[in-house]
């Protein structure tokens, strides 16, 4: 639901829901804050309350990336029913984190000044995205995570102007960042879709129910998928592809009106398949051409409380161009890949051209969206599902 007043939000510079409507509707895209430079920063880190510090963290150290672990595991975010709450990995952790030109600094933690435990976290990853036909420098947020026993104390608040802060001092004044919550103010709002892969599992963990006059046996033929994938030339993704298929992905990503612009040292980063974290699959004619793509990501789900299943496997639709082979053969062949790799359910947005094969490809819609947001940037038009083109992890 959506508060009345927003004593945050309010102060920052971001379109709030009762901005008067541009009426000469010239209002061109373009920062909200007067323009800055980094000499007009603050230079000291914000106050914490008595008996925290600030703590960068480094992902790559082990024992660092198990409390961060450890912390999002615990604490971060779960569904509306409080059933199950996202599980991401150390693995996932350190490739969603360190992307080409990661910011140390970026990767920012709260902790107890006596006992060091780690009770809060923001991280913050650079990206260039074009939005509505103009090319922005931004961070992607992430991970903002505040402790259960330390929630409402307005500590979110500090955390987001600390890693605004630090995001300036490089010289960076805008950002984009995705919520299950309404804030000031959604640039597009995604509807998310799940396609069932274990029925058998997820009817008896409670994420979905038998319909209704269905029995087991007919449920699980509706989601029996072949267990090979159907498309000739379909191979995983390799460093040589990665030219090829940066060029395909940016060709198709430049059709949508927010979409990341990548590098091919971003492309390598982003789609090199990872075991259990990210995979990815290239279609390969005849003449060696790679004619399509598709990926999906690995981010399991706790289920709180369940006695007999503890985590829900669940793939995550990532970058997929359909450009030889038709969409709904490809997003099937995504299906199979994520099955036959033990996921329980596959996840996707309303986004890119989804909304034309969800119902086709046995889909049945979420319980909740997905609101895309961008800090500093004033856009004259909402866009729809369909015009986003960006995927947040
Ligand atoms: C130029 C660079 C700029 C970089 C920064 C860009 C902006 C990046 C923004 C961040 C993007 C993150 C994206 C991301 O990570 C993906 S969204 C996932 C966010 N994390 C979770 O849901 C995990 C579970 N929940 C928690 O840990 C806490 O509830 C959190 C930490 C969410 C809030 O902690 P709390 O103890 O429950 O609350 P207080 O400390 O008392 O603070 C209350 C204030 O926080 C506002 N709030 C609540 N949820 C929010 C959310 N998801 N985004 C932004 N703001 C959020 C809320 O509206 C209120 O402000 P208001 O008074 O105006 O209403
Ligand atoms: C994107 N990234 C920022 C993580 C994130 N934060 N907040 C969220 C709210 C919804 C989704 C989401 C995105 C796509 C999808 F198909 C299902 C989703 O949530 C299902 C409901 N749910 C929430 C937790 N466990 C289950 C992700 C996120």
């Amino acid at each position: 639901e959506r508060k009345k007043t927003y004593a945050f939000w309010e102060t920052q510079p971001v379109a709030q829901f009762n901005d008067s409507v541009s009426t000469s509707g010239s209002a061109e895209d373009g920062p909200i804050d007067a323009p800055k430079t980094v000499a007009d920063v603050r230079q000291e880190p914000y106050n914490l309350p008595e008996s925290f510090v600030w703590s960068t963290c480094d992902v790559n150290d082990t024992k660092t990336v198990e409390e961060v672990y450890q912390l999002l595991t615990m604490n971060y975010v779960e569904d509306d029913e409080a059933m199950f709450r996202f599980n991401y990995s150390q693995e996932f952790l350190q490739w969603a984190l360190q992307p080409p030109g990661y910011q140390a600094n970026w990767v920012l933690g709260v902790r107890v000044s006596s006992s060091g435990k780690l009770v809060a976290f923001i991280t913050g990853v650079p990206a260039t995205v074009r939005v509505r036909g103009k090319e922005v420098s931004m961070v992607e947020i992430n991970f903002l995570c505040v402790h259960k026993k330390l929630r409402a104390k307005r500590l979110a608040p500090v955390l987001i102007k600390e890693i605004t802060r630090r995001v300036n001092l490089r010289g960076i004044w805008q950002a984009a960042y995705t919520a299950g919550v309404v804030l000031p103010k959604p640039v597009a709002t995604a509807q998310y879709w799940h396609r069932s892969l274990n029925p058998k599992k997820l009817i008896s963990v409670g994420f979905s129910r038998l319909a209704p006059r269905m029995t087991l046996a007919r449920t699980l033929k509706l989601y029996k998928l072949p267990d090979q994938p159907q498309t000739p030339g379909l191979r995983p993704l390799t460093a040589q592809d990665v030219p090829q298929v940066t060029q395909l992905l940016s060709q198709y990503l430049s059709t949508y009106e927010l979409a990341p612009i990548f590098t091919e040292e971003e492309v390598l980063h982003y789609l090199m398949p990872v075991e259990g974290v990210i995979d990815t699959h290239v279609v390969e004619d005849a003449d060696g051409k790679l004619t399509d793509m598709l990926s999906f990501y690995t981010l399991p789900s706790t289920i709180i409380g369940n006695p007999t299943y503890k985590t829900l496997k669940a793939a995550f639709m990532y970058y997929t161009v359909a450009k030889a082979t038709p969409l709904q053969q490809l997003m099937t062949d995504a299906l199979i890949l994520a099955a036959k790799k033990g996921h329980d359910v596959f996840n996707a947005l309303d986004i890119f051209e989804n909304d034309k094969i969800l119902k086709d490809l046995k889909f049945g819609i979420g319980d909740g969206r997905l609101r895309y947001y961008l800090y500093n940037w004033r856009v004259a038009q909402e866009l729809k599902a369909s015009q986003i083109g960006l995927v947040l992890l």
